[in-house]
């Protein structure tokens, strides 16, 4: 099967701190899924099982049927590329193009075929006029850009994204969503975590939600923030539009802008 599988999966951290409960989940080749849920719920720590950083302590983790156990982080993460919540954590070339490519070179492709992938990277994370500069010179907000690059020039079929938003100005967020349209368009999965729920309800149509080490559900983006139940127990904020929707009354669990102009016109 393509698709990143989770079999009753836990992990606990070596000073046997537990994070991941039976863990139990599916997403598919294609797939656009966001991770959501309070604090320390064990989000990063579920995706780092899928890309291999983590290895279960219980269950399993299966990558296009293949069990992450039989193989190094490297082997997995070839399949499945994961973006850093903090870009300082990934970065240690003193240049950006040199820190794009680096993986690149260590994969041994040839010329033409790094500087198609650095293209297609630098082009879809808005990054060109940073090439030639040194990664820390450089805002948060574009470093997090330069390693999204980094792992988008592994061409890997999926892409994990912890927390793309943090710091981002609305050009930054416009950017994301264009690079999440594209991805989508070539096949790419993409996981991303993420506490901005304006985010969520504007680009993405699944969304797992976690809480205390557990999945508690993993429904549509309209499922999840009209339920009572899990926007309590994760600690979750309903998005503005739902919101305003519920205080005006509205009906149809409206989380999408368009649809509160249009009941709104019609009245
Ligand atoms: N290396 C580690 N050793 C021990 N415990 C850890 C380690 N890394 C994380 N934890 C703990 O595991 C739990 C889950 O952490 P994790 O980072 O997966 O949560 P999260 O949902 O991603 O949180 P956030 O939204 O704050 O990033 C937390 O209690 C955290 O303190």
């Amino acid at each position: 099967m393509e698709a990143i599988e989770l079999k009753n999966v836990s992990f606990a951290y070596p000073d046997g701190h537990v994070a991941n409960e039976e863990l139990n989940l599916i997403i598919q080749k294609g797939e656009r899924v966001a991770i959501v849920g309070q604090n320390g719920a064990g989000k990063t720590t579920a995706v780092k099982l899928m890309n291999g950083l983590n290895k279960p302590t219980n269950g399993d983790v299966l990558i296009n049927g293949v069990n992450t156990k039989m193989q190094t982080t490297a082997q997995v993460s070839a399949y499945v590329g994961y973006v850093f919540q903090n870009p300082d954590d990934q970065i240690f070339n003193s240049n950006v193009q040199k820190e794009i490519e680096y993986m690149l070179h260590y994969s041994k492709l040839d010329s033409q075929e790094i500087e198609r992938r650095v293209s297609r990277a630098v082009e879809l994370t808005g990054i060109e006029s940073y090439l030639h500069m040194n990664p820390f010179d450089v805002p948060y907000s574009i470093r997090k850009f330069i390693t999204i690059a980094m792992v988008l020039a592994l061409e890997t079929p999926y892409i994990i994204l912890d927390e793309p938003t943090a710091g981002q100005d609305l050009h930054g967020i416009q950017t994301l969503t264009k690079l999440l349209d594209r991805l989508q368009e070539e096949g790419k999965c993409v996981i991303t975590i993420t506490h901005d729920m304006e985010f969520v309800a504007d680009n993405f149509a699944r969304v797992i939600t976690m809480a205390n080490k557990r999945i508690i559900a993993d429904d549509s983006a309209r499922n999840t923030f009209w339920s009572t139940e899990i926007l309590t127990e994760a600690r979750l904020k309903k998005p503005q539009i739902g919101e305003i929707s519920e205080e005006l009354g509205m009906e149809g669990n409206i989380i999408y802008r368009h649809e509160l102009v249009e009941l709104l016109n019609k009245k």
